[in-house]
């Protein structure tokens, strides 16, 4: 852990990274220059390779594209069945009951429930409301229509789901290509398969470092509750990775090095798929107790992102284990963290995951931003009125500006004008940031000027009251 500094530290100024292997901050000549906001983007999409497809449980291909057609193994379903509780009967009745599974012979009926196996020989289902058990004249059971009844009932093959009925053997169930939804998972199964053949998916394992955090309860001071273990499985999920479990380490290194040596993901219903992504938390400073570069030099990885010019989350890290493996050190700080995972780890997952790079978008800027020369920075929004204005509370280890956030804004260096479009970036569990011309003024004609105006609302180009949006 590394004390919190008394003001500001200053990143190092923007230029292109020389990727550096096995060079660390601890006995090692620091050479350490920051890649810019948009090149930290693409250095960590352009990084990863696509994983190919392979076989994967139903239970964890939700949402997954197909890569092979699901087909019907045999027919489906794959034996007549009955579709009513009842008696399976040969020929008409009255009919003599015999036991259930045996071959019947004309005139002959057997007890048979609701999904039941159809007996050789049977023709036919009599619903149980329509039959009569009663006895021939010599006191011997005998079966008869009655009851609801209608006339003629059964007729040939009633009530009597018949084989391939739904698919005969071999007909396409989906098609390669499409995403997997909850209904193609329970056809798949219905189909008799465990496993189906999908595009490749990151796995990704949590390392949670800092001996002073703690999981439970109201922390004592000099401890710090866990905002990540709540956090990072589902924001993972969300950018299209599959979590695999974490495990929580102090600050030591040799903890570190063991941990990123021997990560085994915890994948439910796949326990022998490997870590794509290990993502850590803390330890990217360059203090004593901030072991991160140096367990990725012992173990022969090599950085490909050390530091990123923006503000917060410049300390972020990515490497590459030589098991192919990627480390994605994120700051303890947890604003910067989350800005560190959108920056770094949303294009590496989306690369990894066969999909685009997160797009970033325009939004009109609510406010004047002063430039801040060789930085990004990414301030949380909420949007009044189709303008975005940064929120409140979003300190480097605050959570609250972000759980109220609209958005990101990626302010450059250079500073906003008030009113001017500004990059912007929607959150993984929040809506699209609205076009510019989705906005209302756009959208909808105004048909009458008075009514239109929300009350409150400032003239067009006077002084925003943003106070709706504090807190
Ligand atoms: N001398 C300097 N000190 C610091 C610098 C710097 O440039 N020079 N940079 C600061 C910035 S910016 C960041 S960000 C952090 C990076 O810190 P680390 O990644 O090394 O993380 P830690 O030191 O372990 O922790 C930082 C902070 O975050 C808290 N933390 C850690 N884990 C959690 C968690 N699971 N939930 C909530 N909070 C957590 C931890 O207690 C610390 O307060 O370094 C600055 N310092
Ligand atoms: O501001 Mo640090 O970059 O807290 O991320």
């Amino acid at each position: 852990m590394t004390a919190e500094p008394q003001s500001e530290p200053e990143p190092p100024l923007a230029s292109k990274v020389e990727a550096h292997a096995g060079k660390t901050e601890q006995g090692h000549a620091a050479h350490h220059a920051a890649h810019t906001w948009e090149e930290a983007r693409q250095a960590a999409f352009d990084a990863a390779t696509p994983i190919p497809p392979g076989p994967v449980a139903l239970r964890i291909a939700l949402g997954r594209k197909l890569d092979r057609d699901i087909v019907a193994l045999q027919d489906m379903p794959h034996y007549a069945s009955s579709a009513m509780d009842g008696w399976a009967v040969n020929g008409s009745g009255p009919w003599i009951p015999v036991e259930t599974g045996t071959r019947l012979a004309p005139h002959q009926a057997s007890p048979i429930a609701t999904g039941g196996l159809i007996p050789a020989g049977g023709k036919a289902v009599l619903r149980t409301e329509s039959a009569v058990l009663g006895q021939d004249d010599e006191g011997l059971p005998v079966l008869m229509t009655g009851g609801k009844a209608r006339p003629g009932e059964p007729r040939a093959g009633e009530h009597i789901r018949k084989a391939g009925e739904e698919a005969p053997e071999g007909e396409v169930l989906v098609k390669a290509g499409v995403e997997l939804n909850p209904a193609h998972l329970a056809l798949a199964a219905l189909a008799g398969y465990d496993e189906v053949q999908v595009q490749g998916k990151p796995v990704v394992r949590l390392l949670l470092t800092g001996s002073e955090v703690v999981e439970r309860g109201t922390p004592a001071p000099g401890q710090v509750r866990d905002t990540f273990g709540p956090q990072l499985p589902e924001v993972i999920a969300m950018l299209g990775g599959i979590p695999g479990g974490q495990q929580r380490i102090g600050d030591s290194y040799t903890e570190w090095l063991a941990a990123l040596e021997d990560v085994l993901p915890e994948v439910p219903d796949a326990p022998e798929l490997p870590a794509d992504v290990v993502i850590t938390t803390g330890g990217t400073g360059r203090s004593g107790t901030d072991h991160l570069r140096r367990a990725v030099a012992e173990l022969g990885g090599r950085l490909l992102i050390d530091g990123v010019a923006m503000r917060p989350g410049h300390p972020a890290v990515l490497a590459e284990l030589p098991d192919g493996r990627f480390v994605l050190g994120l700051p303890g700080n947890p604003l910067a963290a989350m800005m560190a995972l959108s920056t770094v780890g949303a294009p590496l997952l989306a690369a990894l995951g066969h999909r685009p790079m997160p797009g970033v978008q325009e939004v009109p800027c609510g406010t004047m931003i002063e430039p801040d020369p060789g930085r990004t920075r990414l301030m949380p929004f909420r949007l009044l009125y189709g303008m975005a204005s940064p929120a409140q509370h979003t300190g480097p280890g605050m959570m609250r500006g972000l759980a109220a956030a609209d958005g990101v804004l990626v302010v450059p260096p250079h500073g906003v004008q008030l009113g001017e479009p500004v990059p912007a970036f929607s959150l993984p569990w929040g809506q699209p940031i609205p076009r510019a011309q989705d906005g209302p003024a756009k959208a909808k004609p105004r048909s009458n000027a008075r009514t239109s105006q929300p009350k409150g609302k400032p003239a067009s180009n006077g002084p925003v009251d943003w106070s709706a949006l504090l807190g």
